[in-house]
């Protein structure tokens, strides 16, 4: 596997007034199929000190002893507190599950933390959740437009939900670089990832198996396909393998957005994506279940088997 290298994702801008949908539909197409990956440009949203505030209280939980992050975050929520592995000993994240609806979050997230309450807290993971899926909303769109799945559309953006993690990650103190976050494929469909502060480390895998050094900026957010859309898709276009690198003496702070399919719906391929050419690839699959399985492997030490969507369903 090569070394990296200067290569950019490509850049795509959504953020003019009015968005020039087809050609952008071109792009994002062209793009995904390329790297699985782009930059997009997003003026809606920027809100920095929105994030920074949200992430502010996210780094009051980083900084609870681990035992009580653990209890209190990781039992409690359903998806909660990860961190702190041998593995990947930089890593730290902690999620929001149904991050677009504010009774949820309030019930899911919130309230545990703050048993006396905290309204602006659970009001902005809502309101960054909603102005961001407004990005994942229309690059499903132009995917969906752009191999004719048009009929589909409703069903599909109302069959996922959204999940919101903080990340952070611990600096090595080195100056050779260690690994924040093993390379992965996403699970869910889309995730939107944000940087929060200036200490790069995210890497992109190209085709040829180099990785690219992802240089965030405060206007741009990187958007990455995950296995559930690559198998809703039929195999179309892939997941890509990316990895979090750090080196120096600052912690790296993150954010990301991730569009999920809902408990109990069936991620199952269009019959226009299932051809001779295109033999179907996985067996219509429930994420709740398949996150479970994930789960229940990693539990029974169950690392040497190979985690993926393929292993779990693959037809
Ligand atoms: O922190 C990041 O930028 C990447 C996080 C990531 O890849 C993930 O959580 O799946
Ligand atoms: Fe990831």
């Amino acid at each position: 596997m090569g070394s990296r290298n200067t290569l950019r994702l490509p850049v795509i801008d959504f953020s003019t007034q009015e968005l020039e949908w087809d050609l952008v539909k071109g792009q994002v197409r062209e793009a995904l199929e390329e790297y699985g990956a782009f930059e997009a440009l997003f003026d809606k949203v920027p809100n920095l000190e929105l994030w920074q505030a949200i992430f502010g209280t996210f780094e009051e939980i980083f900084d609870l002893p681990l035992e009580i992050k653990r209890r209190n975050v990781y039992r409690k929520s359903s998806l909660g507190y990860i961190g702190q592995s041998p593995v990947v000993p930089l890593y730290e994240s902690i999620a929001v599950d149904r991050a677009n609806v504010l009774e949820k979050v309030d019930q899911g997230f919130t309230n545990i933390l703050f048993p006396e309450g905290n309204p602006t807290l659970s009001k902005n993971i809502q309101s960054f959740t909603e102005q961001v899926a407004k990005l994942d909303e229309i690059i499903r769109r132009m995917i969906l437009e752009s191999f004719g799945l048009e009929k589909y559309m409703d069903e599909h953006l109302n069959s996922t939900t959204y999940t919101l993690r903080g990340f952070k990650y611990t600096s090595p103190k080195t100056t050779e670089s260690k690994v924040g976050l093993i390379p992965h494929q996403d699970k869910n469909m889309i995730s939107i990832l944000y940087q929060l502060n200036e200490v790069d480390g995210l890497e992109i895998q190209t085709k040829d198996g180099e990785w690219i050094s992802v240089k965030a900026s405060p206007e741009s957010f990187i958007v990455v396909i995950g296995e559930s859309l690559h198998a809703w898709l039929n195999g179309r276009l892939s997941a890509v393998y990316h990895r979090v690198m750090m080196t120096g003496d600052k912690a790296r702070y993150s954010l990301g957005l991730f569009s999920v399919a809902k408990d109990g719906y069936l991620v199952k391929a269009p019959e226009e994506m299932v051809d001779e050419e295109h033999p179907l690839l996985y067996k219509p699959f429930d994420f709740a279940k398949f996150l479970e399985y994930l789960g229940n492997n990693r539990k029974q030490g169950g690392q040497k088997v190979e985690l993926t969507l393929k292993a779990y369903c693959g037809a």
